[in-house]
């Protein structure tokens, strides 16, 4: 503990030491020392975990305080002028008590900020967080808890949030607190916490900021409902997803992947570029299933541009634009009449819905009541529409309301559509890096599948397949941070090397749980950013009060929440688990391995997809590939047509 906390004060004395103009890139210089496993001044006496990482900083209680504490006006290190991140909480202090100290430490902090930030914006940030923190914010936290160091530009530059958010989490720990102009969040990086706020204590967390954006969007849908809410509609619709219907799925996820291929084939049969952004064709594809599968609509998106689709990428966008704008300017009176963006996104939700309402009202004018047994044990070969719809609008006592099942819907299309498109996405970027991978994935495609449609068998044979999705949505989490707001005060546990005594929230505290960084964590992962599908088989020790992987003890097709205690959650966990967790990865192996025994894909050359934050992880500029087609012989429906020819 005495070279913990020694290598402490060498750090906080080192931030304290660095010009702020420079904060990011010495941040970035420990990281890489550390990420080297160098003997930099950091951590040089510090023990390394089973794995090769190297633990982070230990925090021994509300004693060793962290770099950046909260404090009374007057305790101000004279670094606090450099950084809106370490001013005091007044939310503890009596308002009026504090009005006076808060202007006369605006004026200072704005000079400071003047003197030292990198840009104005940072400055209004800062004056919005010394502002907000006082009167809006709730306690988000007791004094232990780190304070990450950044500036709110840091967050909303070049590199997308998750990412800045890394190295914030490599150098302030599991659990930090953040302020971000007027928002202030704790983020969340260890399993052990992850594990309390999605599970131990998940009742007292909902969607906080999430549900308030998404609410104009998908109303009580999963997602942002309410508990109440939430209760009565997770047990009406997770019978949905019975056996009988995920078999249903598996010929439609085969027959809609069937129109990408050809597509493909058309275009590497023709004479013009062989280039296409297979980011936009995956999107396309789980656009087809999910509507297919949910409401019995056909998009039809792989061929054809209907307005409907594009209202459909309209919300989708504005989603994410409101995910990552400071200030809710379409909740002001009369935003959807005067902005034109906000009147697109009227028009474009009025669309999308009227086209569920008719969808909602023909299920519900042909209903067949049923009680749920019978429900789930349909003869799927012979029902004609096989949706979720259809299962909700005929189960038995289930009398939803037409606005509720709008809701229902919405929330299911927008959750399962660009969630499986982006995993489709990385999964075959991260293949075509890395070439022996992509080999053995072939050639287990080719042994099991041949020429066959896809089956459920079929993906309980194809391994190599399942884990490459597995390690894709390890490396690329959709979406990369969960969101959630804490119902009443909570004590958050201290995780992997934090506060044994745990951290205390306050009623309202905002949460990001970071999943990008909990996948990539380097004190549960070896080589955490390399691409291994392999990996799942390989134990992890315990580390502190988590308990490790035995490497073998997923029970399903898949690694899990459980099996990975936490430290591996691409469908979240706890009661808000996602509910079409099986339903996205029998899709997304159908459909790679469809592409993958068809055709080779190469990155055109000089081409950086890059990154973009947004509700799931996009790439910045597309997934140009060139394609060719691996069998040239011609395959049975080419040899029919020349007979038919002939
Ligand atoms: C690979 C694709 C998918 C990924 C990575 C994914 C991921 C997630 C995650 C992480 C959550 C938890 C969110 C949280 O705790 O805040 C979630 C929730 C949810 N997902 Fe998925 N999802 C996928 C596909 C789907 C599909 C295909 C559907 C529907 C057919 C779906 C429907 C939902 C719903 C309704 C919820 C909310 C559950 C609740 O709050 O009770 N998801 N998803």
């Amino acid at each position: 503990m005495a070279a913990a906390r020694g290598a402490r004060s060498t750090a906080s004395s080192h931030a304290a030491a660095s010009p702020s103009s420079s904060r990011g890139s010495s941040r970035r210089q420990h990281h890489h020392r550390r990420a080297r496993g160098g003997d930099g001044v950091l951590f040089s006496s510090t023990p390394r975990f089973a794995n090769g990482a190297e633990p982070r900083r230990q925090h021994a209680g509300r004693q060793s305080c962290p770099r950046r504490r909260r404090g009374p006006p007057e305790a101000l290190p004279p670094e606090a002028l450099d950084l809106n991140l370490s001013l005091p909480s007044l939310g503890q202090v009596e308002a009026g008590a504090a009005a006076l100290p808060l202007a006369g430490l605006a004026v200072l902090t704005f000079t400071g900020a003047f003197k030292k930030s990198k840009n104005l914006s940072d400055i209004f940030a800062r004056l919005l967080t010394i502002v907000s923190q006082g009167y809006f914010q709730p306690n988000v936290g007791g004094d232990t808890i780190p304070e990450a160091e950044g500036e709110a530009s840091d967050l909303v530059g070049d590199e997308p949030l998750f990412k800045a958010l890394y190295n914030m989490f490599l150098d302030s720990g599991g659990v930090f607190r953040l302020s971000f102009g007027p928002k202030c969040f704790l983020v969340v990086s260890d399993p052990v916490v992850v594990r309390h706020i999605l599970k131990d204590n998940a009742f007292n967390f909902d969607k906080g900021v999430l549900a308030e954006i998404l609410k104009p969007i998908m109303g009580k849908g999963l997602i942002p409902a309410d508990i109440e809410t939430w209760k009565v509609r997770r047990k009406a619709v997770i019978p949905g997803f019975h056996k009988a219907y995920l078999d249903c799925m598996v010929d439609l996820f085969g027959r809609c992947t069937e129109r990408t291929v050809e597509k493909i084939d058309r275009v590497c049969k023709g004479d013009g570029d062989k280039t296409l952004d297979m980011e936009t064709e995956f999107l396309n594809v789980a656009l087809d299933i999910i509507g297919l599968g949910i409401f019995n609509y056909d998009f039809g998106s792989v061929n054809t541009e209907s307005p409907v689709i594009k209202s459909v990428y309209g919300v989708l966008k504005e989603a994410e634009h409101r995910s990552t704008t400071y200030i809710p300017y379409w909740n002001l009176p009369f935003a959807d009449v005067v902005v034109p963006r906000q009147r697109q996104f009227k028009a474009d939700i009025t669309i999308i819905n009227d086209v569920l309402d008719d969808l909602i009202k023909l299920a519900q004018e042909t209903q067949q009541e049923e009680d749920m047994e019978a429900l789930q044990n349909r003869d799927y070969k012979n029902v004609k529409d096989p949706s979720l719809l259809r299962f909700l609008v005929d189960m038995r006592g289930e009398d939803s309301s037409a606005k509720q099942l709008r809701d229902d819907l919405m929330t299911m299309l927008i959750a399962g559509h660009e969630t499986t498109g982006a995993v489709l996405t990385w999964a075959l970027h991260c293949l075509v890096e890395n070439p022996e991978e992509l080999e053995k994935t072939v050639s287990e495609i080719d042994r099991v599948l041949g020429d066959r449609t896809p089956t459920f068998e079929d993906i309980r044979e194809m391994k190599q397949v399942r884990m490459v999705i597995a390690e894709s949505l390890r490396l690329y989490p959709q979406p990369p941070i969960l969101i959630r707001r804490a119902l009443a005060k909570d004590t958050l546990p201290g995780g992997i090397g934090g506060d044994p005594n745990g951290y205390e929230i306050g009623k309202g505290t905002d949460l990001f749980i970071s999943v990008w960084n909990l996948h990539r964590s380097p004190h549960i992962w070896k080589d955490p950013d390399a691409f291994k599908p392999g990996r799942f088989d390989e134990a992890i020790p315990a580390q502190g009060p988590w308990e490790g992987y035995d490497g073998k003890n997923f029970a399903g097709l898949y690694p899990n929440e459980s099996a990975y205690n936490f430290a591996y959650v691409p469908f979240g966990g706890g009661p808000r688990k996602c509910l079409g967790d099986q339903f996205a990865l029998m899709e997304a192996v159908i459909a790679l391995a469809m592409m993958l025994r068809r055709f080779n894909f190469k990155v055109k050359e000089g081409h950086v997809p890059g990154m973009a934050t947004g509700a799931t992880i996009h790439t910045a500029k597309g997934l140009l590939m060139d394609i060719s087609r691996r069998d040239t012989s011609p395959s049975e429906s080419e040899e029919l047509e020349e007979m038919v020819a002939k």
